[in-house]
């Protein structure tokens, strides 16, 4: 979320406005290097307090393993009085947030504007939101185990766009999960959508289609696109030692997999604490695995890249639709699902790789299907994805369409101030 929030911010200043970016004290270091504008982006330092449970000095997600992020969660409400006083400080004209529940009502009552800003695909939130009463159910306000996952009457989203069974109940899940302050998930969202004054979405119409003209009748709010916000691979060079490796391999034949932002498997301490028994020596020469942060957008546009598999993080997504490589999908939660399917079934820029409708565990079969499917020469699917990624990337990477998604998220945050 800090990363997309900054590069949002890089472009809005790009177009002349002042942002103050509010970040917890230790992780301004971190992302100072992305700050393009400093004479007009601020790092306003926030100080997250303790939680019990929560390891000393722990400030964001990317801090704790997964089953500690609701207390996170609860950190960043606790911060509310002093982001008071700092809305009371700074006035600005708006505020740009996304789990803060409470900080539309608060800005309000300062005068100030909110837009809910979200890094994920709208059709998570149209689907997140949707209340039992809309999905027709008779149980109140209990999420059953498998939402029905088909839109509300009237809302054309193709039914491609369809979560497996072990999705929907996954994501049923986490709606009714208490994320932070004993706060379900599901309300924390509600009421940031139902309490601001527009939303605004890291996408375009180009990837998302025509239903998202239907989100504002549905979210009874202004729907503002920025784009998809992508980032010019940054001055530093790849790392000699990736240089040299990806060299040994000719052009478009290395699978590059990677994760995201996510944590080391349960249980393990390290990811090479939880590879097979002698797999590292099996693949020697051939393959390897790294648990450290790489530079991924420069792995990415070497020319030995011919495959990335990837979580269907939204940054991740529109790094690989920029690239060459084609695309295999295996997205783990709650967005990821949303993505996957856009890029599989709409866009069909890429192959999903099967998983069991019930249980969504995949095998390395399934693996090799996909990534063969892409691969090989002969396979009509990765000819077919080949051409629609590629003109997909010629689209996006359009000069005019990111200017003008942003030119006119710029212009409807000035309208909404009037
Ligand atoms: C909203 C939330 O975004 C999350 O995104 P996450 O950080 O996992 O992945 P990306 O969006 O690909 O972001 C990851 C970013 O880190 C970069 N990177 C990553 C690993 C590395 O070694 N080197 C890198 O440069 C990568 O290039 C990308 O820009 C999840 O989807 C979550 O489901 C969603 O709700």
């Amino acid at each position: 979320h800090l990363n997309a929030y900054l590069h949002l911010s890089n472009k809005i200043a790009q177009n002349g406005h002042r942002i103050s970016f509010l970040i917890p004290t230790k992780t301004k270091s971190k992302l100072e290097t992305f700050n393009l504008y400093p004479d007009l982006i601020t790092f306003v330092p926030i100080i997250v307090p303790h939680i019990d449970g929560l390891p000393p000095g722990a400030e964001t997600t990317s801090d704790v393993p997964i089953h500690l992020q609701p207390l996170i969660m609860t950190a960043m409400d606790r911060t509310e009085s002093d982001i008071e006083l700092l809305l009371l400080d700074l006035k600005p004209d708006i505020v740009v947030f996304d789990f803060a529940y409470w900080l539309p009502k608060l800005a309000r009552s300062l005068g100030i504007k909110s837009v809910l800003y979200s890094t994920v695909t709208p059709l998570t939130v149209y689907y997140f939101t949707m209340s039992p009463a809309a999905e027709g159910q008779h149980s109140g306000n209990k999420f059953t185990e498998v939402d029905p996952m088909q839109p509300r009457s009237g809302f054309p989203v193709s039914l491609s766009i369809k979560l497996h069974n072990h999705e929907a109940r996954e994501f049923a899940a986490l709606k009714a999960m208490k994320f932070g302050s004993d706060v379900i998930f599901y309300d924390r969202l509600c009421a940031s959508l139902s309490q601001c004054d527009a939303t605004g979405f890291r996408t375009c119409r180009e990837i998302e289609g025509s239903y998202i003209d239907n989100l504002g009748s549905h979210f009874g709010k202004p729907v503002f696109l920025s784009g998809p916000i992508i980032l010019n691979p940054p001055t530093s060079t790849l790392e000699e030692k990736w240089i040299k490796w990806l060299g040994k391999f000719k052009a478009r034949s290395v699978i590059y997999c990677a994760l995201g932002t996510l944590k080391p498997p349960l249980g393990a301490g390290s990811i090479e604490e939880a590879l097979p028994e002698g797999f590292e020596e099996r693949v020697q020469g051939r393959g390897v695995v790294h648990g450290g942060w790489v530079q991924q957008l420069r792995i990415l546009e070497h020319p030995s890249i011919g495959c990335f598999i990837t979580h269907c993080g939204l940054s991740s997504l529109f790094e690989g639709l920029m690239n060459q490589c084609q695309l295999v999908l295996l997205p783990h939660a709650g967005d990821q699902f949303f993505s996957a399917r856009i890029m599989s079934n709409s866009l069909k820029v890429g192959v999903e790789i099967e998983k069991g409708e019930e249980d969504g565990l995949f095998t390395k079969e399934s693996v090799c299907k996909a990534v063969r499917t892409v691969m090989e020469d002969d396979s009509e699917v990765g000819r077919e994805v080949k051409a629609n990624h590629a003109k997909l990337r010629d689209l996006l990477s359009s000069e005019y369409l990111e200017s003008s998604y942003i030119d006119s998220f710029c212009q409807n945050l000035q309208d909404l101030v009037g």
